[in-house]
């Protein structure tokens, strides 16, 4: 019989994982099985796969890949793993620590009166701002508004840094149409000057330390949420002093609002809901 591998689907402000709780399962090509478990029309339908692993340097790790098979750091998926963690038995604290590829993160659940979770609040490092950690070629730390020429008579003033992966942040007066989102994002996520590509966050700022985002990810496309990248628009944000440090920014994108706080030279903190869906299982063809 053929081998069925069980997931969760879990989603933060609608960006949307298939988690996969890999501790005791057999050796599996998780890069090309993100490819087809991720595709919206031929698999289960996702923006990552994410794969738990044991590890001797924290509660869990985790692993996430892009639907396009490319291994990566992710912030919503790090608060579905902790609620999935807990829900689950695999750690019996609110408080947990989990590996990635960027390094230990922590997550601390938070629950109401009857005890449901409602929000998780992680911390997601230090943002990096040197050329060679984004990576960009360009001679300039920071890279704030950054004139990136995109195509003959089109450039965009870019904030690029990494926040575990790779971001490029602009900020417009109004978020694009789909007809110049589409146009434009995937030439700034394979531009030359990012020798790795880059996810995009098209940002407005709505407010004083509220901002409004469309959302481009390398290897995935459009998504409704990217916890890393409203962490790259918020950090943005005030380094262009148009927040403030230390204070909550509210970024909303099409999935939901997020909560981030940084100051120049401490680590970044962002809460936000993480949402399980169903549960199934996949069969292996191979
Ligand atoms: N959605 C994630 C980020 C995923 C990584 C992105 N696709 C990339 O390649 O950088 C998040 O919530 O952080």
């Amino acid at each position: 019989m053929a081998e069925k591998i069980a997931f969760t689907k879990m989603h933060g402000v609608g960006n949307d994982f298939v988690i996969v709780d890999g501790r005791d399962s057999n050796d599996h090509d998780w890069s090309a099985l993100a490819v087809e478990m991720c595709d919206r029309h031929m698999g289960i339908g996702a923006d990552g796969l994410i794969i738990l692993e044991r590890t001797l340097f924290a509660d869990l790790m985790m692993r996430m890949y892009n639907p396009d098979g490319t291994p990566d750091v992710c912030g919503n998926g790090l608060r579905c793993v902790a609620r999935y963690a807990v829900e689950e038995g695999i750690v019996n604290k609110d408080i947990l620590y989990i590996g990635t590829l960027a390094g230990v993160r922590r997550a601390q659940l938070h629950r109401d009166e009857s005890g449901q979770i409602v929000a998780i609040t992680v911390s997601m490092g230090q943002p990096q701002f040197e050329p060679a950690s984004i990576p960009m070629h360009v001679a300039q730390e920071p890279v704030i508004d950054f004139p990136l020429e995109v195509m003959p008579g089109e450039t965009l003033l870019i904030t690029a840094l990494s926040t575990g992966t790779t971001h490029a942040v602009t900020f417009v007066p109004e978020l694009p149409d789909d007809e110049r989102f589409l146009a434009i994002s995937p030439l700034v996520e394979r531009h030359p000057l990012f020798p790795e590509r880059t996810s995009l966050m098209w940002c407005v700022l709505e407010a004083p330390n509220v901002l409004s985002m469309r959302i481009w990810e390398r290897g995935a496309g459009e998504t409704w949420g990217c916890g890393t990248g409203a962490c790259a628009a918020a950090v943005a944000a005030v380094l262009k002093n148009c927040a403030s440090p230390n204070v909550p920014i509210t970024v909303r994108s099409k999935g939901g609002e997020l909560i981030v706080r940084w100051r120049p030279g401490a680590e970044i903190e962002m809460t936000g809901p993480a949402e399980r869906v169903y549960r199934g299982f996949y069969p292996l063809c191979q």
